[in-house]
């Protein structure tokens, strides 16, 4: 059983607290932009761990006010990740402990693998040309998603080809790896890594059918965060 401080009450906040609470888990604090003020040192010491789902303009500061009080904080929100060394580099100052995901969905997290291993045999076949898309709910604040950022960065690691990544529409310079980014309805998370060739296509596709899977696996970084120190992320957890 945990004591667990929620920075951000929306889909995931409260959807982490359903799991949280019919787990035996303690939700200590719940903040939103309604009541961002009780976001005290005080208030967070109640908590054996913070996790933060909030927006790209408050992740960083919810982050670094857990560091500074000594709390164990896991962040899942995207958007932020301009100020992602900063926060390490403060954890370490701090002695903290820092868990950080763009998707905590063990799914998606196989996808992943996936994708590296399909990115490692395409640098042999250079008649295959890559691209990404993901598709959204209409509230999304931010594009491309973390998720389809992390596809591109471990296809860039793994690909010679291409310098960046960029958003198809914003006028893509070749060596740029093309995202294309959809917003449509409640859609939870899709996200689709595409290889064509002019004479076929490989395509490998993940879909997110409710919130419940990410929050899953932010309850349980949460649980294995308490008592550590560093900066982890989903592969230190599920060895992938
Ligand atoms: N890593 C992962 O696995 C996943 C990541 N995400 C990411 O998590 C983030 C949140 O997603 P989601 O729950 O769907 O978004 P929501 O918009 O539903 O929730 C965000 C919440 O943050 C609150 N908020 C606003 N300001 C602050 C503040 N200063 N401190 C704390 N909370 C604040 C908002 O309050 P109010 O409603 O009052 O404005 C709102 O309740 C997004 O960045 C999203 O991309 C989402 C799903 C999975
Ligand atoms: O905003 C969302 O909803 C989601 N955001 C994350 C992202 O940006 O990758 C993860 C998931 O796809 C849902």
């Amino acid at each position: 059983m945990a004591k667990i401080a929620l920075l951000g009450y929306g889909k995931m906040g409260k959807t982490i607290a359903k799991l949280a609470e019919a787990a035996g888990d303690e939700v200590v604090l719940r903040i939103g932009a309604d009541n961002a003020e009780e976001l005290t040192p005080e208030a967070l010491m109640a908590a054996d761990v913070a996790i933060d789902f909030s927006l790209p303009a408050a992740a960083f500061g919810n982050i670094s006010l857990c560091l500074d009080a000594g709390v164990a904080v896991v962040s899942g929100t995207t958007g932020w990740l301009s100020r992602f060394e900063e926060a390490v580099a403060h954890c370490r100052e701090q002695g903290g402990a820092f868990f950080y995901a763009s998707n905590f969905s063990v799914g998606v997290n196989l996808f992943f693998a996936l994708n590296r291993h399909l990115a490692r045999l395409m640098a042999e076949w250079p008649a295959y040309q890559p691209e990404l898309t993901e598709i959204h709910h209409t509230q999304k604040l931010d594009a491309p998603s973390g998720t389809a950022i992390s596809l591109a960065e471990d296809i860039l690691a793994h690909h010679a080809r291409f310098e960046g990544w960029g958003l198809t529409g914003d006028g893509l310079s070749p060596n740029q790896l093309p995202i294309t980014a959809e917003r449509e309805g409640d859609v939870k998370g899709t996200h689709e890594v595409r290889w064509a060739s002019d004479v076929d296509a490989i395509s490998i596709r993940h879909e997110a059918h409710t919130r419940e899977g990410f929050a899953r696996g932010a309850l349980q970084a949460a649980h294995w965060l308490i008592g550590k120190k560093g900066v982890f992320g989903m592969s230190d957890m599920l060895g992938l």
